[in-house]
């Protein structure tokens, strides 16, 4: 088995910068993956279930184990000293990493992703999304270095803690998975240059929210179960709650997975800096498509840290159908 530092040193021609930066960075993801794999595995043993009492920037309820997630991936992305500084979904404003002002990178991450499933034992993840600064070597990273379009990514991924706990990642040059074996403390190359399926005929959306789904979205859910042998339809359903879980799934099987805009997410749920950038990095990178309904995730400019924005990601094809009802049946201006 080939571990995860030997294939980067394999491949070391597929990081535009030096391999050992990327080394770095990505072993700096892999330790943290290792310690919240640990402790997610005595979870109904060690106090990291439940609510901390503590609210994000974003009004969300912040789960012990997004708090745990997000001091133990910051210690390990500060300690390698090329990280200059991080945002996250638990921290209000940028981390400037005191003392790194060398470092040529910047990450932005969704430590824990899935915490609504955290104390039901469900898979949840993390993600993670890596650029070089725009802001000079030698001073204090600034908003402007993490306010990038998704087009600048230098290397983005997630770990999945599932039946097994896995790492995914890109740096351009497709998308490697490697599976974690605890009993040796390393994680092993399992698949390499992953790629959507030829046809996805699995979708991922949380019904619930039905009632309040753009016309385009209702639309494209009844074209999902209308009967059609020869496009395979009615499609399979499947929504775990935790995006890496589900992209993962879409990811190895076929599949979209859709987080339109909603009654209490008018704007979608998810981030577009740590968690529609990464995994839309990815997607294009395994030959599918990420959209925002109408354009491409990777080209949107951000223009704040923790904004959101409605998420379709998948099978080219299936992206495609989304956004073809959404023309079609365009919403009723807002009054
Ligand atoms: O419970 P809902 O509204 O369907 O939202 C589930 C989605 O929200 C998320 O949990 C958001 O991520 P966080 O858990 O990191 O906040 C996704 O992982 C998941 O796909
Ligand atoms: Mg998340
Ligand atoms: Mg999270």
């Amino acid at each position: 088995m080939k571990t995860l530092g030997e294939f980067i040193v394999e491949k070391q021609h597929d990081f535009p910068h030096a391999t050992g930066e990327l080394t770095a960075l990505i072993s700096a993801i892999k330790l943290g993956a290792k310690i919240i794999h640990r402790d997610i595995n005595k979870a109904g043993l060690v106090d990291i279930l439940g609510a901390s009492g503590v609210e994000n920037v974003q009004g969300e309820q912040q789960m012990k184990l997004d708090l745990f997630a997000n001091e133990k991936l910051k210690a390990a992305l500060k300690a390698r000293g090329i990280v200059a500084g991080i945002a996250s979904e638990e921290e209000d404003e940028i981390v400037i990493f005191e003392g790194a002002e060398n470092g040529k990178y910047v990450v932005l991450m969704d430590p824990l992703d899935g915490s609504s499933n955290i104390d039901v034992n469900v898979s949840v993840g993390t993600i993670f999304s890596i650029y070089r600064r725009v802001t000079p070597p030698g001073t204090p990273v600034t908003q402007a270095d993490f306010m990038q379009p998704g087009n600048k990514q230098v290397a983005a991924g997630y770990v999945v803690y599932g039946s097994s706990t896995m790492l995914v990642y890109t740096t351009g040059c497709g998308v490697h998975a490697f599976t974690y074996d605890p009993s040796l403390g390393v994680f092993c190359l399992s698949q390499e240059r992953m790629t959507f399926p030829e046809k996805g005929y699995t979708y991922s959306i949380n019904e619930g929210n039905y009632i309040r789904f753009p016309q385009g979205v209702k639309k494209y859910i009844k074209f999902c179960q209308e009967e059609d042998q020869a496009t395979h339809r009615p499609y399979t359903s499947r929504y775990i709650g935790s995006l890496v879980a589900d992209f993962h799934r879409n990811l190895l099987k076929g599949g979209i997975y859709l987080y339109p805009s909603t009654a209490s997410h008018p704007h979608g749920k998810l981030r577009l800096l740590y968690e529609c950038n990464p995994m839309a990095f990815l997607a294009e990178q395994a030959g599918g498509k990420a959209s925002d309904g109408a354009n491409r995730i990777l080209d949107i400019q951000p223009d704040e840290l923790h904004q959101r924005c409605p998420f379709f990601v998948g099978n080219n094809e299936m992206v495609d159908d989304v956004e073809r009802f959404m023309r079609e049946y365009p919403d009723a201006a807002q009054s």
